[in-house]
């Protein structure tokens, strides 16, 4: 998917909603544990609840990896089933040396059809760069990351600037803002001025609103550039917004709620 067309679908369901499929079989409602493959039905009916309010899909892989075979093809059929002009984010947070790098891109490009792929940028510019060779599709940079750890490394001093500025600095001459992004955790939102210094247009990937306790608006007013530039992601705030049989609906609401403030941003 071209960055036009993203902007384009924003603009018209005046939302930047990313809804992650972290489908748990222990989690998913009891009542469709009988049907043939529950991990799919769910995510069909939570992408059925939840689409008229999401411009993106992000099934973390590690959901389906751990189901064997299954998984994979329960990730598989998910894929297909969410509609053609959504994008679709295989939350794999890849990277290896080039050749190998070379066959996650085909893995999740080619094979399974996924408009864009996570990526550590750890392992330097032949990690990253095979992912780059594809037409319309898109590396997704791991930036500023939610979680408490990581500080760890992130902000570590490097000639100077923190660790995480390096990155991107260095990372955003092998690509474009056309098919690279950004993850900046919505759990720190006070380095989004920072980075949208060093880097003005591209996309960034937020995750960490809802359980994570991220804050939308303060995400929103740093973070905005003049195509959205955001996508913002909530998971279990959506997907496990009920364990009973009202899990659609309550999908349904809780995606409304979050499209409904980020049309005021808009
Ligand atoms: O790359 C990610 O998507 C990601 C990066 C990050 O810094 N923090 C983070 O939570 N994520 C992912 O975003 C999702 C967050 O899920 P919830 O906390 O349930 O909304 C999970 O799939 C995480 O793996």
């Amino acid at each position: 998917m071209t960055k036009e067309a993203l902007f384009e679908q924003i603009q018209q369901k005046q939302s930047f909603l990313c809804v992650g499929l972290d489908t748990d079989i222990k989690k998913i409602p009891t009542h469709l544990l009988d049907t043939e493959d529950p991990i799919f039905e769910f995510n069909k009916q939570i992408i059925d609840a939840t689409k008229e309010f999401a411009v993106a899909y992000k099934p973390n892989i590690a959901f389906y990896e751990a189901m064997g075979a299954a998984g994979w093809a329960s990730l598989e059929k998910t894929v297909n089933y969410i509609p053609k002009d959504i994008f679709t984010i295989a939350d794999a947070k890849r990277g290896d040396i080039g050749n190998t790098s070379s066959l996650y891109a085909r893995a999740f490009f080619d094979n399974m059809n996924f408009d864009s792929v996570t990526v550590a940028p750890y392992m330097g510019s032949d990690s990253v760069k095979p992912f780059l060779e594809f037409k319309d599709k898109w590396v997704i940079l791991l930036g500023v990351t939610s979680n408490e750890g990581g500080k760890d490394f992130q902000f570590l001093k490097a000639d100077g600037k923190p660790l995480y500025q390096q990155v991107m600095e260095t990372s955003s001459r092998w690509g474009s803002d056309q098919n690279m992004m950004y993850v900046v955790g919505a759990t720190r939102p006070e380095y989004l001025k920072d980075i949208r210094r060093i880097i003005p247009n591209h996309f960034l990937l937020v995750p960490g609103v809802g359980a994570q306790g991220g804050d939308l608006k303060a995400v929103c007013e740093n973070g905005m550039n003049d195509q959205c530039g955001l996508l913002i992601n909530s998971t279990r705030g959506i997907i496990y917004a009920s364990s009973g049989k009202d899990f659609v609906e309550a999908a349904h609401q809780e995606a409304r709620k979050l499209q409904t403030e980020m049309a005021s941003f808009l």
